[in-house]
């Protein structure tokens, strides 16, 4: 199956010497194109690290990804950034809207950025497919949690980006409206854009929210420690209580794609 993002023997380390702690690694992992991926573990176990290192946004200190084709490890600064830009989105949990920018202008924001003028119309396109074509003047004050959400995952999906990184992105919503940013992360995957089928790669620490994937990676300490597919919310809580002591393990068949 063809793949979307691949890290290969990819650590982190903090500090020098004595003092340096490795916090992630080394993992060997691989997200096929068109998969949901959820990314469980307990709080420390390096989820957002291994996320920014697959998504560009952090450098290993060791390791190879290679992102929608092309290894980003090798690449500097300028071109790192520009890759990511054309070939992934990025939802935080703080939403990480611009607070001066109405929810079209926070939208268009990437297109800005990789030096395209949006075309007609495609920014209330990407209001639309997340309820929010009412909204395209409203900065993010004005709206709620669940409806600025919204407007960062039309943001991250404007650029139909090979790969959509999610790190907590219903943490700070109800139930219902975490479920419909689910589906509108879902769409990435199962409708084709012009590159073919997204990839959605999530953080989560919620089972419920997990268990919306088609895979759950667990990682502990670090390392990786097991996966499911296509799990019960109640199988990955089960997994989660289980890795509370666990230590990570090299877990051979979630590097194949
Ligand atoms: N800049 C940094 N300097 C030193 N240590 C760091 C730095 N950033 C993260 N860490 C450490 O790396 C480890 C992994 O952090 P990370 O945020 O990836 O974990 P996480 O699983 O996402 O945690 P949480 O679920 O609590 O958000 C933690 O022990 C954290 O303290």
């Amino acid at each position: 199956m063809e793949e979307a993002v691949r890290l290969e023997a990819v650590s982190k380390r903090y500090g020098s010497g004595r003092s340096a702690v490795t916090v992630l690694g080394p993992v060997d992992l691989c997200f096929t194109r068109g998969s949901f991926t959820a990314v469980m573990g307990p709080s420390g176990s390096g989820k957002s690290t291994l996320l920014q290192c697959a998504a560009g946004l952090d450098r290993p200190s060791a390791g190879r990804v290679v992102l929608d084709g092309t290894d980003i490890s090798s690449l500097g600064e300028t071109a790192r950034t520009a890759h990511r830009r054309r070939a992934t989105g990025f939802v935080f949990q703080a939403y990480n809207l611009l607070p001066s920018l109405t929810a079209e202008q926070n939208i268009a924001l990437p297109l800005r950025l990789d030096g395209r003028r949006p075309a007609r119309g495609e920014i209330r396109r990407a209001l639309e497919r997340v309820g929010l074509a009412d909204r395209a003047g409203s900065r993010p004050g004005e709206l709620s949690g669940g409806q600025q959400q919204r407007v960062a995952v039309a943001r991250a999906l404007v650029t139909r980006p090979a790969v959509l990184f999610a790190d907590e992105p219903t943490g700070a919503l109800d139930l219902a409206t975490g479920r419909e940013l689910l589906r509108d992360l879902r769409d990435l995957v199962e409708t084709p854009g012009q590159q073919g089928l997204g990839t959605v790669v999530m953080v989560t620490h919620d089972p419920q929210v997990a268990a919306f994937a088609d895979r759950v990676v667990f990682l502990a300490d670090g390392l990786v420690a097991g996966e499911l597919h296509r799990p019960a919310p109640e199988a990955v809580a089960a997994r989660m209580a289980a890795l509370g002591g666990a230590r990570g393990r090299a877990v051979p068949e979630a590097a194949r794609c």
